[in-house]
């Protein structure tokens, strides 16, 4: 029996030995795994075709998983040769793959037109709750648009996961080559080399999990981001013509943040509004920006898929462990060895993201707003011990407000703190000084273990 809770970070119950078998799944099928972090499943396709999340398995290729909940598709049937532990699987014959298919071609119909013509494509934005299958839906659509051969700019606006980056951060990226089946994007440049070409996102760190911790921040990235995106778009045709898609936080669709979801529609100049798993927000999002006179959205409904599974908080934070240890050690495919850098609290210029306050909006004095910051200036001391810095491509003379619009360089990880001398030594991933930028601290990736000792 599991444990509720801590499913996936305990050792598998229902297959403790690892097996081996072929699985023949027929046309339309899918079959869905979940695998723990520390436990691997080696997937290979033998005959027919498959995808998993849009992107192409070859026939006789080995794939290996690890921590993840995925599944293999195929539209005309095919054989699979499975062997490892997984800690759940079967197979499935409803799926909503028809239906992001004719999405996907519907998408494909008004990219044709505007490469024909010189447009901007299609620039959509999936919302829902949490766990709706928002980011699968990315990916199966990413796929099948580099599939055929366009170039869509994908943005991620959750910072619940990141994208080619660490957790916490807003990333765009253009993609022009396949998704990566065990990595689910890709890699980024400073993940090593890849048999798949890396791709290089535009990164911004946020620091918070929900939208909502700090609106002030997340609102000035977002458009930050947004201008970067269309300036791309106006440099390049294919990026113009292959359009946008966007990945959102379900906190929004939890917390009717719909505040929030107008100010990312305006400053993307969202067109096309993909609603996942929730009757009462589509009826909610339809209302609102439906049949507007000026920059008409049009909203559409799309089923969640039956496979979509409820990640527990043991089992995202070990994600995200992961995410950062693989930042500066790599994978056991591609490992990466960073630098050791001791460095003078004198030299370092750091920053907290601003978090709510504790004050209720109710005891304030009526009339008065709650202030808060974007970043307020930190002291190093021990309490950074093991924490996550973002190290932000500001200038020099920089302010609060330039900071908010500065892309990230990198992340270093505070390995260890010495109060008494003033030194901190971190890990970089990269040799040489630390850059006099600002160095900014929050609680989310949360400060973690698992890189040292
Ligand atoms: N068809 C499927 N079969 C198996 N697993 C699936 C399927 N679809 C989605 N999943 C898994 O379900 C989990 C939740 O899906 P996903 O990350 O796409 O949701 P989300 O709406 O983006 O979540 P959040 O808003 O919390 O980030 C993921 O681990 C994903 O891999």
């Amino acid at each position: 029996m599991s444990v509720p809770g801590l499913q996936l970070n305990e050792a598998p119950t229902t297959q403790d030995a690892p097996r081996e078998y072929t699985q023949d799944l027929a046309a339309h099928r899918e079959w869905r795994f979940e695998v723990a972090h520390g436990s691997t499943l080696e997937v290979k396709l033998l005959r027919g075709s498959a995808e998993v999340f849009g992107t192409e398995l070859p026939v006789g290729q080995k794939f290996t998983f690890t921590g993840c909940k995925a599944a293999v598709y195929t539209w005309y049937g095919c054989t699979l040769e499975i062997s490892g532990t997984p800690y759940s699987e079967y197979t499935s014959e409803e799926t909503p793959m028809m239906t992001y298919s004719n999405l996907h071609f519907a998408l494909e119909k008004r990219r044709g037109r505007a490469a024909e013509y010189g447009e901007q494509g299609p620039r959509c934005m999936i919302i829902g709750p949490h766990d709706a299958g928002k980011t699968t839906l990315l990916k199966i659509l990413t796929a099948y648009a580099v599939r055929m051969g366009r170039q869509p700019t994908v943005v991620n606006l959750d910072p619940k996961e990141g994208m080619l980056s660490l957790p916490g951060t807003l990333t765009a990226t253009s993609f022009s080559t396949i998704l990566d089946i065990e990595e689910g994007f890709g890699t980024a440049p400073t993940s090593g080399p890849s048999p798949v070409p890396s791709k290089l996102p535009l990164v911004y760190y946020y620091g918070l999990e929900d939208p909502q911790g700090n609106e002030k921040l997340f609102k000035s990235l977002v458009s930050r981001l947004a201008l970067a995106v269309s300036s791309r778009v106006s440099d390049n045709a294919e990026n113009k013509s292959s359009g946008c898609i966007i990945d959102t936080s379900g906190h929004l669709a939890q917390t009717s943040g719909y505040d929030m979801i107008q100010h990312m529609v305006a400053e993307f100049s969202v067109d096309t509004l993909i609603v996942l798993g929730s009757e009462r927000l589509y009826s909610d999002i339809q209302r609102r920006f439906e049949g507007r006179p000026q920059n008409p959205v049009t909203v559409v409904k799309v089923p969640k898929s039956g496979g979509c599974v409820d990640r527990d908080e043991s089992f995202l934070k070990q994600s995200r462990e992961t995410a950062v240890k693989e930042y500066f050690f790599g994978e056991p495919k591609r490992t990466l060895s960073p630098y050791t850098l001791a460095v003078n609290f004198d030299d370092m210029n750091v920053w907290r993201v601003g978090q709510a306050s504790n004050v209720s909006l109710e005891l304030l004095p009526a009339g008065e707003e709650l202030k808060q910051p974007l970043y307020t200036q930190t002291e190093p001391s021990i309490l950074l011990q093991h924490s996550i810095l973002a190290v932000l491509n500001a200038e020099s003379n920089y302010t609060e407000e330039m900071m908010a619009e500065s892309t990230v360089m990198g992340f270093v990880y505070v390995a260890s703190v010495e109060e008494p001398t003033r030194r901190m030594k971190i890990l970089a991933p990269i040799s040489g000084k630390l850059p006099a930028k600002p160095l900014i601290v929050s609680s989310f990736p949360e400060p973690t273990f698992s890189l040292v000792g």
